[in-house]
């Protein structure tokens, strides 16, 4: 498989312009967190907004909300039982991320359902954690052009029915396409399979990764990338998931494990030296 390396992204994103403004760099949805879960949609959150999403809300139980104002003022919050606001929030936003710390409970399935239903062609859409879960138990062909999926192994197996000795890359591409949606395979050595380019896989990463919320962070980061570079869709994806694991490996060096906060603390700097010079 080709392997994803730094040069081929190094200088693929646009810098910001001068004459712009945070509705140029896009308008995020995020929803996730339920009651014992909150943490995860707050990672996914300020990975969002360090990796530079023009405006983001986030959808989620309302006992987060006290917990996410003071973690990241940045970000707006909004209580994911309002399903009027959620729909109006669903249909002003440019990308929306559903599952991280989404659950499995009957207001999950309801907040999964009112997406997939809202959601239009020109819109981005990031499935990861348990709304690939409960995707996999009803597979339907999302209204997004782009749909994205994230999911480890055990959750691809329950979307592709492959275990994970059968994720091949041939299976792997099958699966893929019947589905009609992008994935990004996480594990040692990501693997991305976007229509209409050959599958990559990653050269970078560390078992350091290996603590809860670390995928959280990449579909946070994912969700980011995607909001602000709505013109380069491969570049974004490929960007953000290489630079999740870049910034770990290199923390790695010095530490035994890796949390998804040291992660979040990194991506403003090394965006950076990804991102192409001003002209
Ligand atoms: N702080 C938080 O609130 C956290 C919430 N989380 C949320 O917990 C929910 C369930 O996600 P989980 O992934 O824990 O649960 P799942 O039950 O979907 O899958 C976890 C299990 O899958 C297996 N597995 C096989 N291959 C794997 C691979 N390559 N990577 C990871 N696991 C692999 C492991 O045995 C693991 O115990 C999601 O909504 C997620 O966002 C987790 O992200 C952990 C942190
Ligand atoms: N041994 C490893 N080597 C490289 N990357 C890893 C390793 N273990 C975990 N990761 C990375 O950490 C992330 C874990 O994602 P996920 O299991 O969804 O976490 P969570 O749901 O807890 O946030 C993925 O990006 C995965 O590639
Ligand atoms: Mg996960």
């Amino acid at each position: 498989m080709k392997m994803l390396t730094f040069n081929e992204l190094a200088h693929r994103l646009p810098p910001r312009k001068a004459i712009s403004h945070k509705g140029d760099y896009g308008r995020l949805l995020l929803i996730g967190g339920n009651r014992n879960m909150g943490g995860a949609i707050m990672l996914a959150a300020q990975a969002a907004v360090c990796s530079g999403a023009g405006l983001t809300t986030v959808a989620t139980d309302e006992v987060n909300h006290t917990a996410l104002h003071c973690r990241l003022p940045e970000a707006m919050v909004l209580n994911w039982e309002n399903n009027d606001l959620l729909i109006s929030k669903i249909k002003g936003a440019d990308v929306i991320l559903i599952g991280c710390g989404l659950g499995l409970e009957t207001i999950s399935v309801r907040l999964l359902q009112t997406v997939l239903i809202n959601i239009a062609d020109h819109q981005k859409l990031i499935l990861d954690g348990d709304a690939i879960t409960l995707f996999a138990r009803n597979p339907q062909s999302p209204t997004a052009l782009k749909t994205l999926a994230t999911p480890h192994q055990k959750e691809w197996e329950r979307l592709s029915g492959l275990t994970p000795l059968q994720q091949t890359e041939i299976s792997n591409q099958t699966a893929v396409k019947r589905l009609g949606i992008d994935v990004v395979l996480k594990k040692h050595g990501t693997e991305l399979y976007l229509a209409g380019s050959e599958p990559q896989r990653i050269n970078v990463g560390t078992p350091a990764m290996a603590t809860g919320g670390m995928g959280d962070t990449l579909a946070g980061m994912l969700a980011g990338f995607l909001a602000q570079f709505p013109r380069h869709y491969r570049q974004a994806v490929c960007g953000a998931v290489y630079l999740h694991s870049h910034i770990a490996q290199g923390l790695a060096e010095s530490r035994h494990v890796v949390l998804p906060t040291d992660i979040i603390s990194r991506i403003q700097t090394e965006m950076k030296e990804m991102i192409a010079p001003e002209e």
